[in-house]
């Protein structure tokens, strides 16, 4: 055998799993053809956050007036902003090649099919293997309209040639939402369609409708109930065809309708390596697949398509196969953060899930102005949720949009882990002023 573990797929959790294999002391390859660190290096988390805090900028300037400083006048230079993502970028990717070759692992360039259960190929060459694991992420998909070939995804958005000063965003996840408060932040005047009638699916309603309300204070156009008809070329940019009929013409349409499994040339099927109806690999609570000696996780998989959760996956599959066997991944509380303007963040579950599940709950609401915007004249808002079980005083889910949000939920997650109550929250000593000691001050429930 040429390896104990071949990992196809340098991200988020191929990195890591071949780190870790590596350091139990086994012989461990990982192919990749693309720059290493997978989606959330190269063309996710890390860029985004980037122009994420690029967009936040402006703001800052503005609201500094309130505190005594004079006008400031500024304008967005794309190039250099780009220029210098990419050289962070670059950075970010000899970090990744250092770490591979520091734990021992074979770097092999190229891009990996299944010849059988035991045997990987790349290019012209084959490799015996004793373990496959497949983690080679999702790609965005774009459905069927009349001018697909004209929009552009989260894969093109960064490297724009042009800054789009009109951008039209269809979708209403993640990063439609992310994505529409960035450009909105660096100066694009930005709709953002969605196809139902309230963005962000899945999240607790309040947090829904209150970030809609802040997103679209910032200057977001949200359009509901709104989808494309057909896009075409002008001389000018593009003309949108909206289905009632409406017009808009813009520089750019950023399509965020969700991402399929990167399974394409794998050679799934003739292995026997069985997928679900949406393309992604099935795999047992060990992310061994329908063969035994292939393996997958992280997005190829979609448990839940976060950088963490891959790493987590990555993790507890080293445990299976070089470890003690005692690592299990557990899916709940885990806590996530949509870096829209303002930022929410959240962890454990909605109202409507707490009630489905507990039956009688609390509900903790907070909404206030923070006390930054009392000096600086803007009327946005924050807002606070707990729920909390009644029966067992626990606390089950916690929802937070306003400035830091992904910072403060993740210190609130790990008293979920926890299994923290509402008393020992209670008995919890605020830090003042913050925003975040509204956590541990709320005493009255607003239901229940
Ligand atoms: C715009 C955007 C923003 C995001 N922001 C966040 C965020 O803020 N926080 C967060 O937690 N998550 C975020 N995510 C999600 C996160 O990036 C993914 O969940 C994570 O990267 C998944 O890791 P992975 O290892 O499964 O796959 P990936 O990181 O996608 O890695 C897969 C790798 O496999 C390679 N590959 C594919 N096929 C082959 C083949 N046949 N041979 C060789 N190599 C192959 C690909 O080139 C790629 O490098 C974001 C995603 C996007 C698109
Ligand atoms: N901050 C973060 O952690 C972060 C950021 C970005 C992405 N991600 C991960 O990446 C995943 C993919 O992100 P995403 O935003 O592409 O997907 P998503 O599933 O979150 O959102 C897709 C959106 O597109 C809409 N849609 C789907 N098909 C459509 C169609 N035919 N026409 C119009 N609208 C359509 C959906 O209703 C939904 O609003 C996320 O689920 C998330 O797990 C995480």
């Amino acid at each position: 055998m040429d390896f104990d573990l071949f990992v196809i797929g340098a991200g988020s959790g191929g990195v890591r799993a071949a780190r870790m294999a590596a350091a139990k002391g086994v012989k461990v390859a990982v192919v990749e053809d693309a720059p290493l660190g997978g989606t959330c290096v190269n063309l996710g988390c890390i860029p985004k956050k980037l122009y994420s805090y690029a967009s936040s900028f402006p703001a800052h300037f503005s609201s500094s007036e309130g505190y005594g400083w004079s006008h400031v006048e500024s304008s967005l230079d794309w190039e250099l902003l780009k220029k210098n993502r990419a050289i962070e970028i670059k950075r970010l990717n000899g970090v990744y090649a250092n770490l591979l070759k520091n734990s021992g692992v074979v770097l092999i360039e190229g891009r990996g099919s299944l010849v059988d259960k035991n045997t990987v190929k790349v290019g012209d060459k084959t490799y015996t293997v004793k373990n496959i694991l497949i983690a080679t992420g999702g790609w965005p998909s774009v459905p069927d309209i009349s001018g697909k070939e004209l929009v552009i995804t989260s894969n093109e958005i960064f490297d724009l040639p042009v800054f789009p000063k009109r951008l039209l965003v269809v979708g209403g996840g993640y990063i439609a939402s992310e994505f529409a408060s960035i450009f909105n932040g660096l100066g694009a005047k930005v709709i953002q369609l969605y196809r139902s009638e309230k963005i962000l699916r899945g999240f607790d309603e309040d947090l829904r409708d209150f970030l809609s309300q802040e997103m679209i204070k910032h200057g977001v156009d949200i359009r509901v109930n709104s989808d494309v008809a057909k896009i075409e070329k002008t001389a000018n940019g593009l003309l949108v065809t909206l289905k009632d009929g409406q017009t808009e013409e813009v520089d750019q349409v950023l399509y965020a309708t969700g991402r399929v499994p990167n399974t394409k040339g794998l050679n799934l099927d003739a292995v026997g390596v069985k997928t679900n109806k949406k393309g992604q690999i099935e795999v047992d609570k060990n992310y061994t697949t329908s063969v035994e000696s292939i393996y997958a996780l992280g997005d190829v998989v979609g448990h839940l398509e976060l950088t963490p959760v891959a790493l987590g996956e990555a993790m507890t599959v080293v445990d299976y196969l070089f470890g003690d066997k005692k690592r299990q991944m557990s899916y709940d509380n885990i806590p996530t953060a949509i870096f829209t303007t303002p930022n929410a963040a959240t962890v454990g579950l909605t109202e409507e899930q707490a009630r489905e599940q507990y039956g009688e709950v609390l509900i903790f609401k907070s909404e206030f102005k923070a006390l930054k915007h009392t000096l600086t004249g803007k009327t946005e808002r924050t807002l606070m949720k707990m729920i909390v079980d009644k029966a067992s005083d626990k606390v089950v889910g916690i929802h937070m949009v306003g400035d830091d949000a992904g910072e403060i939920i993740q210190g609130f997650a790990v008293a979920l882990k926890a299994g923290a109550t509402k008393a020992i929250f209670d008995n919890t000593i605020g830090i003042h002023p913050t925003a975040a000691e509204e956590f541990v001050t709320m005493r009255t429930p607003v239901e229940g």
